[in-house]
């Protein structure tokens, strides 16, 4: 026996069929919907779509604090993520799922392909993104965003994605290092005048940044996170740690190679992944618990896992920045108690 749902935006009504099982959670985590730009449309359920959906749910209603301690990093989880936020990123899956089911029915079915296809144009995701972000600025406040995480995170990636969105200017704390070293790459000030002075610059460009900026978004360098007078500049605005495991680090570095990271450079003849890996994991050791002083940790791996992903590299920046205004959101709805703009 199953009960009809129906999920209702703006323009659009989409009805699904469930099991009285799963139907109250499913109908928690619909209301819970926060942020998704509705689809233009009314479809009809069909067997494809009810098999999917009940896939999707079967996997999104595990318990996510099992899988907090799983990788890296995990340890230092502190359970930031309550049960209201887990629904409201059940919800992006949701919506997610829903496009994708979309997008392989529309390979069968011409009807549903051609209002499926008003899901998929490439700017399905931009529309999100902005959406989140136009929500996300009131909590801001004129806040900036500190991105942390190991080299090869994504820092600067995602930053340039999250400032595009918010209209802010993003910066890049190395390239700041390199320009008030007259142009001198960070390699080279690594190689000529050591570590020390390089931090030395990170912390000036930091205060900087604090001191004089509004609304950036800030790609911190990978080791910003390990003097703690530099937290006291980041923490002038919201600080964002993107947790990426080792071995997904290892691997986009091997792509690119090491020459821009002097702390990855390896005279040892393994090949670049293991050697980037080894280095990694040592540095990883030293400064791991230092990106828990970040107002937020988003969790690749738990975004994969969500979003029903098999891998994290599946995930797009875009998604990735998506994710992190949630957790900016749901970090300072807890923290200032600010009341939701009307409307959201
Ligand atoms: N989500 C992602 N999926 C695949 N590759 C990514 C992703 N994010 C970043 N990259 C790639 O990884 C490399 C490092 O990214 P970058 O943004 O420079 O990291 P960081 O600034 O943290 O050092 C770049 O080659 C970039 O294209
Ligand atoms: O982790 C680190 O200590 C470093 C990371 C680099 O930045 P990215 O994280 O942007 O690679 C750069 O600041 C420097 O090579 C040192």
């Amino acid at each position: 026996m199953t009960e009809r749902i129906f999920k209702t935006h703006k323009s659009s009504k989409v009805e699904y069929s469930f099991t009285p099982i799963k139907r109250e959670r499913l109908r928690e985590s619909l209301c819970l919907s926060s942020c998704l730009l509705a689809p233009p449309l009314t479809k009809k359920k069909n067997n494809m779509e009810v098999a999917t959906i009940q896939r999707f749910q079967c996997s999104s209603w595990i318990d996510l604090r099992t899988f907090e301690g799983k990788p890296r990093g995990s340890l230092r989880y502190s359970l930031r993520f309550n049960e209201d936020k887990r629904l409201k990123v059940v919800s992006l899956a949701l919506d997610k799922r829903r496009d994708h089911r979309l997008r392989s029915v529309s390979d069968n079915n011409s009807s549903v392909l051609e209002t499926g296809s008003l899901l998929h144009s490439p700017s399905d995701e931009e529309q999100i993104l902005k959406r989140k972000a136009e929500e996300v600025k009131p909590y801001l406040n004129g806040r900036s965003i500190y991105l942390v995480g190991m080299m090869g995170s994504g820092k600067t990636t995602v930053g340039k994605i999250m400032a595009g969105a918010l209209g802010y200017t993003l910066f890049d704390s190395d390239t700041l290092i390199e320009q008030a070293m007259n142009g001198t790459s960070v390699a080279e000030i690594f190689e000529h005048f050591g570590e020390s002075v390089f931090r030395e610059k990170e912390t000036e460009a930091l205060k900087k940044l604090s001191l004089t900026y509004h609304q950036v978004v800030v790609s911190t360098g990978g080791g910003a996170v390990i003097r703690p007078i530099n937290w006291k500049y980041m923490h002038k605005g919201i600080s964002i740690w993107l947790d990426v495991p080792l071995e997904v680090l290892a691997h986009r570095i091997a792509a690119v190679g090491t020459d821009s990271r002097p702390l990855l450079h390896d005279d040892e003849s393994e090949d670049i992944y293991t050697a980037a890996l080894n280095r990694l994991s040592k540095i990883w050791d030293g400064r791991g618990e230092a990106y828990n002083n970040a107002n937020a940790r988003v969790s690749l791996e738990n975004i994969a896992l969500k979003l029903g992903y098999k891998s994290v590299s599946d995930l797009t920046p875009t998604e990735i920045a998506i994710e992190a205004f949630e957790h900016v959101q749901s970090y300072l709805d807890n923290k200032d108690g600010i009341a939701r703009p009307d409307g959201l």
